[in-house]
């Protein structure tokens, strides 16, 4: 898969913005260095690969991983250390493909469909626009545009934004993309979750009585069904749609937690396990995603924004 990278120097990088916002209003946001950074709970580092990733650490002590290839959120540790998602055991940090695990991004396209599989933003060097720290809370923005690369496989200008937040039970994402064309465009999207998971212990609920496009037989022809049960396993391969999806799920991971996905505009949700497909590592992982699977149309000019929350009990 060609892939763009932007050249990248640890020395060079810098946090624009990097502020620390107080808990009153009308106080005004005291400016940091990098060195600050890392008391506010943001640092950038070395990940695997020698790929960059910013590190966010809460007051509780949970922590998060970020890498800008991608835009990948791959790990978040909550305060007993746990790793509640989950990285494939063939997933390579060398920019040739795409971080297989944590959540990618699916834009402009979930697919399948005309362009590459899920689209492009999950290979592509996101860059740091900001990063804050909202009483205890800390946060990083990441920014992804247009680029002679994605213009020669979607060519519209676009402009993503990409917050997330770490407090001390949950984990929290805002996407916001931008139509910065003169015409309008349409794209799908997913945050293609991967949840560290005992996969035959595993369920959702919160899917009964949901419209289904089972892509189980064949992705490209997707066969309509509604959910019938209250609690929904993984007994074997599972590649389902749910439309119009609840704005919160509960998933039971088989291994000890309860983990809330609660959404704002992410109308539609995922369920996939490849079972036998990845013998290596399907028993360890089941992925609900949270996806806009008909097309968000944008004027010049528009926004669409939409919110994930992950979070234990
Ligand atoms: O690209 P990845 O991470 O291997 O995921 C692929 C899977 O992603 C899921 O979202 C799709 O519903 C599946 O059809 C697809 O096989």
């Amino acid at each position: 898969m060609a892939v763009v990278s932007t050249p990248f120097s640890f020395n060079t990088l810098t946090f624009p913005n990097l502020r620390r916002v107080n808990r009153f209003p009308g106080m005004a946001f005291a400016s940091v260095n990098n060195k600050e950074a890392a008391s506010l709970g943001v640092r950038v580092t070395e990940g695997e690969g020698n790929l960059p990733k910013v590190v966010l650490t809460s007051g509780s002590g949970s922590e998060v991983d970020i890498y800008l290839f991608g835009g990948c959120v791959t790990s978040w540790k909550v305060a007993n250390g746990k790793d509640l998602l989950f990285v494939r055991p063939d997933a390579v940090f060398n920019k040739k493909k795409p971080i297989s695990g944590g959540i990618p991004h699916c834009f402009p396209q979930f697919g399948p469909g005309q362009i590459q599989q899920h689209g492009f933003a999950r290979n592509l060097d996101w860059s740091v626009v900001d990063s804050e720290n909202v009483e205890g809370s800390p946060a990083v923005t990441l920014e992804l545009k247009d680029s002679s690369y994605s213009r020669s496989i979607w060519d519209f200008s676009f402009h993503a934004l990409y917050k997330i937040t770490l407090s001390t039970k949950g984990l929290s994402t805002e996407l916001k993309v931008t139509n910065t064309d003169n015409r309008p465009f349409s794209f799908t999207t997913a945050l293609h979750t991967y949840f560290r998971a005992s996969a035959s212990g595993a369920s959702v609920k919160g899917l009964k009585g949901r419209r289904t496009l089972n892509k189980g037989p064949d992705p490209k022809n997707p066969v309509e069904g509604s959910e019938e049960r209250e609690v929904v396993t993984f007994p074997g391969y599972v590649d389902c749609i749910y439309l119009e999806a609840p704005s919160e799920l509960h998933l039971d991971n088989g291994l000890g937690d309860l983990i809330s996905i609660r959404n704002t505009n992410w109308s539609d949700a995922v369920l996939w396990n490849p079972y036998l497909t990845m013998e290596a590592s399907y028993k360890d992982f089941v992925c609900v995603e949270n996806a806009k699977i008909g097309n968000v149309q944008l004027e010049p000019q528009q926004s669409w924004t939409a919110t994930q929350n992950l979070s234990i009990g």
